[in-house]
């Protein structure tokens, strides 16, 4: 069946803030003579704030509290995240759906607050997603691997999907792949770390795997086609 509604997640998959996050926690990391591998990162990419800096401080047994992690990190971020650009393809693909009326929503593991200052760059094409469902919205219980912030942006589309397989999600991280596979939706995997760190059963359960948004071809999915090709 063909898609009707795009959903996409934001860190690492429209931005380029995998590599912020990257920086910014190498730096929080470094007094305490800790190294961030890619590992935990993995296991922290579509978490809240609070959770992800759980996985960080449990995984590299840091000498923190998780209100000492929130407080550091949030510090490094305000500097860091107004800075973020667009990965390669993004507003391409974004544009195009636009210009065909496709819906078009994001489902992101980041605070409301932080999406803000993320794309604070790049106002105007991120209005033309609805809705943008954050993790501290009121209707997330929990966070991805679990399909609560995928289910909610179906929710809210303001002409929602018949069934949840219409539902393209755009992902790079494990987690929000095993999140759109558990809302019965369809998931095509970017990754923002070397594939080789993958699972490879998430690789295998995702719909489609590619090296770029670039690669993306909307008619595989029934989806209008490019003109500028
Ligand atoms: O190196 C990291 N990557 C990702 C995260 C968390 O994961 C979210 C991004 O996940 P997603 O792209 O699925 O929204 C970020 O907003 C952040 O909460 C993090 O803490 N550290
Ligand atoms: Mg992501």
């Amino acid at each position: 069946m063909s898609i009707t509604h795009c959903i996409f997640d934001l860190d690492g998959l429209l931005l380029d803030t995998e590599s912020i996050y990257t920086e910014c926690l190498q730096i929080l990391c470094a007094p305490y003579g800790k190294n961030f591998s890619t590992e935990t990162k993995l296991q922290m990419m579509g978490k809240s704030s609070l959770e992800a800096g759980q996985i960080l401080i449990r995984n590299l047994n840091l000498p923190m509290t998780d209100e000492e992690f929130l407080t550091k990190s949030n510090d490094i971020y305000q500097e860091a995240f107004p800075s973020a650009e667009l990965l390669p393809g993004a507003e391409r693909l974004i544009q195009h759906l636009a210009s065909h009326n496709i819906p078009m929503a994001i489902g992101t593991g980041s605070s409301h607050e932080l999406f803000l200052l993320k794309t604070s760059g790049h106002r105007e094409l991120f209005k033309l997603f609805d809705p943008v469902i954050c993790t501290d919205a009121n209707e997330i219980r929990l966070t991805k691997p679990e399909p609560d912030v995928f289910l909610a942006c179906a929710e809210k589309f303001p002409s929602p999907p018949l069934s949840m397989s219409q539902c393209l999600v755009f992902e790079d991280g494990e987690n929000g792949v095993r999140a759109a596979i558990a809302a019965g939706m369809k998931v095509v995997l970017v990754p923002s770390l070397p594939l080789s760190n993958y699972d490879p059963s998430v690789i295998q359960h995702a719909t489609l795997t590619l090296g770029s948004l670039l690669k993306f071809d909307p008619v595989e999915f029934g989806l209008p086609p490019f003109d500028d090709i």
